[in-house]
């Protein structure tokens, strides 16, 4: 069968491109290798319903009652995607794994036999990234360890839960199962949590985790784990823990295995990602990579921008580029949340910015009052001859949804005293721009 287009696999770019595409009139085949991942990781295992389980966790809902509710969440989410793109006429969809014969010929397993081979003068490699579990004595063997996917479909909340990593995604299952009652240690290699982050708001968001009962055992090496007594024990280079569960979230890698990439000649970078030029065609001048399986970035609308990239190169004029989709905010959905899009001060200062910080404790924020909530802090950094934004880090409630007010002005070069000067409805955190922007 020959198609104008293949998709390998049903991400957040994937799904956009086949709808979008088959909307045109183009002849589509998108291969998902799970019928569970129909709409891919962030539907399913990641975004949705981690945001899910935090959402119930905050309105003091059981873990049982969030499980409950998470699942009726993908469910339907993941029942909506498929049909989506099973009533379009002119797409495909294969549950398979797709493998490379060539770079234009993709063969649809079924275990390890090919149940047919089809073809395309384009294709798209959408296949995401899974979780790395690290090298540890006995982690193969140990039970009740579970990564991030894992850790959302257990039955009964723990008691107890050792968290190996202090990145991104183990940070938001911290602040989960903290909310939730359950007793946390962390151990992290890193010596400080939000590393890359502002100093004083990763010094803040640490000190509000240790107020909330979170044990850190920071730049430690996790050296064997093993089962006692029905609990998982760790033993590092700082001593000896035990939990009930252990949740491993050590970072991702893109997931290329079993592709044949070098059928099709593709290559991959040092990072094991699919080498792309700013308008995501790989090493083979007809194939496209997007979302995570291409390194960078990995944020679900970052793969959507990657949809809008691939499309403009198949259908528009090519103009836009991983270069100009502008600032790239994102959110560390912990309590309270943590934001942030464009510079530090101390990365605008290597740049040779003259800075001017704002720098606001939410407890003068009058919204606060509110909502009952002191904790977190907003910084604002500008650049002092020109008024221009750089950048924003925002730890406290609601900043998930300013941060991307910042993202706006940034890109479109709105200043700093714009954002000081405008009119806020009251009482809301946006208000707080009146001062934080006075710099
Ligand atoms: C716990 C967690 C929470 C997250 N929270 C957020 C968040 O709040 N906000 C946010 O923006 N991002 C979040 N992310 C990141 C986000 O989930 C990813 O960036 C996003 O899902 C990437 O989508 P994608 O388009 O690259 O592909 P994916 O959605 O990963 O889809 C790839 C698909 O390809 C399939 N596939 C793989 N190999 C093959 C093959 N050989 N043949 C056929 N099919 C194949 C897979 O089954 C999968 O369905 C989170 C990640 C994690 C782990
Ligand atoms: N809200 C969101 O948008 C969201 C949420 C979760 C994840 N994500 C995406 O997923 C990506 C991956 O995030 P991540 O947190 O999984 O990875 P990460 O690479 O950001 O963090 C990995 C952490 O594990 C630690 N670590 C690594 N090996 C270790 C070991 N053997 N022992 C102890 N600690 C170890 C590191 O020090 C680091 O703190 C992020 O870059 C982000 O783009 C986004």
């Amino acid at each position: 069968m020959n198609y104008d287009i293949i998709i390998i696999g049903f991400g957040t770019a994937g799904k956009a491109l086949a709808g979008t595409l088959g909307g045109d009139g183009k002849k589509v085949a998108i291969i998902e290798e799970s019928p569970e991942m129909y709409g891919g990781a962030c539907i399913n295992t990641a975004c949705i319903p981690s945001k899910t389980l935090m959402a119930e966790a905050g309105r003091g809902r059981s873990f049982k009652e969030a499980v409950a509710r998470k699942a009726d969440v993908v469910d339907a989410l993941n029942e909506k995607s498929h049909k989506q793109l099973a009533e379009n006429d002119n797409v495909d969809i294969y549950t398979n794994s797709a493998r490379f014969k060539d770079d234009q010929t993709v063969e649809l397993l079924e275990g390890d036999d090919t149940k047919a081979v089809i073809t395309a003068g384009k294709i798209v490699i959408n296949t995401g990234a899974k979780n790395m579990m690290p090298e540890i004595d006995g982690i193969d063997s140990t039970k009740n360890i579970f990564d991030p996917e894992g850790i959302m479909t257990l039955d009964d909340r723990p008691d107890s839960i050792i968290v190996l990593g202090a990145g991104y995604t183990a940070l938001e299952f911290i602040s989960l199962f903290s909310m939730l009652g359950t007793d946390v240690t962390v151990i992290d290699r890193s010596q400080h949590v939000l590393i890359k982050e502002d100093k004083d708001i990763g010094t803040a968001v640490y000190d509000d985790m240790v107020e909330a009962g979170i044990k850190f055992v920071s730049g430690t090496e996790a050296l064997k784990v093993d089962n006692e007594e029905g609990h998982v024990v760790i033993e590092t280079d700082q001593g000896t823990f035990k939990a009930e569960a252990m949740l491993v979230a050590t970072g991702r890698k893109p997931n290329t295995e079993g592709l044949a990439l070098q059928n099709a000649g593709v290559a991959l970078d040092e990072d094991g990602a699919v080498e792309v030029d700013d308008h995501l065609l790989t090493t083979a001048g007809n194939i496209y990579a997007a979302g995570d399986v291409k390194g960078g970035s990995q944020f679900t609308y970052i793969s959507h921008d990657d949809f809008r990239i691939v499309y403009d190169q198949l259908k528009g004029e090519g103009e836009r580029t991983t270069e100009n989709r502008g600032a790239v905010p994102y959110t560390v959905f912990i309590d309270p949340p943590f934001s942030r899009v464009g510079m530090t001060a101390s990365q605008a200062k290597k740049k040779g910015h003259e800075v001017a910080e704002g720098n606001l404790p939410v407890r003068e924020i009058p919204r606060h009052k509110v909502d009952d909530d002191a904790r977190g802090v907003f910084k604002a950094v500008v650049d002092k001859d020109t008024d221009e934004i750089l950048g924003a880090s925002l730890y406290g409630r609601n900043s998930e949804e300013l941060i991307n007010i910042v993202k706006i002005a940034i890109d479109h070069g709105i200043t700093a005293t714009a954002l000081k000067n405008n009119v806020y409805t009251h009482p809301t955190m946006a208000e707080s721009f009146n001062s934080l922007f006075d710099v």
